[in-house]
């Protein structure tokens, strides 16, 4: 038998990291359980930190920001290749692991390497090279997110068809590549290969990309998809793909079409880490796609086991995960500290251009029969804009036609997902759009998108008083 714990956390993902150390700032005996070599999780490993720092390398390598000012043919570099590509990622996800590895060091949470599961309601055993150890807990917290969805009818070989763990080990950039999967990472990805000039066909069963975003920003989107030469097949479902004797290979729709390729990209959504958890012995149980059913404290069945992050399903992100870590840490031990309001969780998409929003969007309003109004400023009407060469990015801003409080801003474009703060904070403080109005921005900013919008959208009111 191992020690005594006041709490472990299993997965050191950005939910289990952040649970991990709130519980031990709160003076409590705290292990951290991990399976793999190495803490940090989808986010650091595979997922958040890899993509995005791909997906740098390539604006920069293809020039993509610049082509608007010097012209189309303007890159960095002539012949882009996947070692270019994940140039920087090993050294930005060895920096990450060595900065959490810290943090965790820091405040005493002690790591335990192995595979989890449980025992009984009290006791969490850890099995590694070294066999089976058991541990006793006060609490645990469930932390153990998600593996990409797969399919016996999908043959993933990790060369030619591949999931998005395996994006950055293609050893060759395809000419053409299909991507099935209209969700975040299907879409991110679409975007990054299609500004290295890969021709893409991205296949999404629903009649639109990214469902829960504003239907206008993702029309806006589906005008870059379309320029980057994107072939967008919507209402159709892949049901089977197979690999062809020329090494290329064929997608199989429901509808009886083939989309030929040379590399095709699984993105489904994801699959719950449950498995290994013997969740039976606690009297948990999984839906069919391994998410865990919680209170709105992230409680579980069991009363003292929390479940957070991505394995509890929706929004999924690395940023929300980290915060439903430090609240179920929080409730764990009694403490109600901690006040948060998803309403005010915002949403960054790497897109290429980048999509950000918060609140509510246009078609939701509408049918909550909301009296909303909005108000739009373009990048091209905005100095920065103009200096930068971004002429297509936009910020709309949705405010009550009554009350004038913000209900959501939407913003495609450069830098949209650091601008939407300036918005998240006045939504999250109570303002109303003439907060925009009244204050000074600096110039030439993009911020000052939010000033031409508040006007925009005051100007509409004003026209009905
Ligand atoms: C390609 C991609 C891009 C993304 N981009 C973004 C982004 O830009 N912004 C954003 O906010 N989010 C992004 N996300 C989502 C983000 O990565 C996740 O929301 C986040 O990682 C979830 O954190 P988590 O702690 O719940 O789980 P994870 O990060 O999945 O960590 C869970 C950990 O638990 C461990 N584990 C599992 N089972 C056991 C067990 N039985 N015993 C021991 N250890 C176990 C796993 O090994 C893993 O290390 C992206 C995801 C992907 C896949
Ligand atoms: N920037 C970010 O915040 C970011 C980036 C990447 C991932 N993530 C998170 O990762 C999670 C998983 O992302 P995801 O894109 O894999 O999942 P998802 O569930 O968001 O999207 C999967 C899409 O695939 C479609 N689909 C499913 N089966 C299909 C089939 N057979 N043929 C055609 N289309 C099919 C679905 O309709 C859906 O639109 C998301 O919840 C997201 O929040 C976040």
């Amino acid at each position: 038998m191992g020690s005594v714990y006041d709490l472990i956390v299993i997965g050191s993902g950005p939910a289990g990291q952040r649970a991990a150390i709130y519980a031990a700032k709160l003076g409590k005996k705290v292990a951290l359980v991990e399976m793999r070599e190495v803490v940090g999780g989808v986010s650091i490993n595979t997922g958040t930190i890899p993509s995005k720092t791909m997906r740098e390398a390539v604006l920069h390598l293809s020039g993509y920001n610049y082509k608007s000012i010097y012209g189309m043919n303007y890159r960095v570099k002539e012949r882009i290749t996947m070692a270019d590509l994940a140039f920087r990622v090993q050294h930005v996800i060895k920096t990450e692991i060595d900065v959490t590895e810290a943090q965790l060091s820091r405040n005493n949470v002690e790591m335990l390497s192995g595979v989890a599961s449980f025992v009984d309601p009290t006791h969490v055993q850890v099995t590694n090279s070294r066999g089976p150890t058991v541990y006793e807990t006060k609490s645990t917290l469930i932390g153990t997110g998600t593996k990409p969805a797969s399919s016996v009818l999908v043959p993933i070989n990790g060369n030619t068809i591949i999931n998005s763990d395996q994006v950055l080990e293609l050893t060759n950039l395809p000419k053409t590549m299909i991507v099935v999967g209209g969700g975040v990472i299907g879409v991110e990805y679409t975007c990054m290969f299609a500004a290295l000039g890969v021709r893409v066909t991205l296949i999404e069963r629903r009649p639109r990309l990214l469902e829960f975003a504003d239907q206008e920003i993702v029309e806006a989107l589906s005008y870059h998809l379309r320029d980057a030469r994107v072939t967008m097949r919507l209402n159709e479902e892949v049901e089977s793909v197979e690999e062809m004797p020329d090494g290329g290979v064929v997608a199989n729709l429901e509808s009886k079409k083939k989309v030929q390729g040379d590399a095709l990209l699984y993105a489904v959504g994801r699959q719950g880490n449950v498995d290994e958890l013997n969740l039976a012995a606690v009297g948990v149980e999984a839906d069919k796609r391994g998410r865990i059913p919680v209170d709105k404290d992230f409680r579980t069945k069991c009363q003292n086991i929390f479940a957070v992050g991505d394995v509890i399903g929706f929004p999924s992100l690395a940023s929300v995960s980290m915060e439903q870590g430090r609240i179920g840490a929080a409730r764990a031990f009694g403490d109600e500290s901690i006040v948060s309001n998803p309403s005010f969780y915002p949403y960054g998409i790497y897109t290429i251009p980048e999509i950000s929003f918060i609140g509510k969007t246009e078609e939701q309003l509408t049918e909550e029969d909301v009296p909303y109004e909005v108000g739009v400023a373009y990048y091209r009407e905005i100095a920065r804009g103009q200096i930068r060469g971004d002429t297509t990015g936009r910020l709309k801003l949705i405010f009550h036609r009554e009350s004038h409080s913000i209900l959501g801003v939407h913003i495609i474009g450069e830098g949209a997902s650091e601008l939407l703060h300036i918005g998240q904070a006045v939504m999250a403080l109570g303002g109303t759009i003439e907060y925009f109005v009244d204050t000074v921005f600096n110039y030439p900013t993009l911020a000052e998108c939010y000033k031409v919008a508040a006007f925009n959208g005051l100007n509409r009111v004003s026209k009905f008083d």
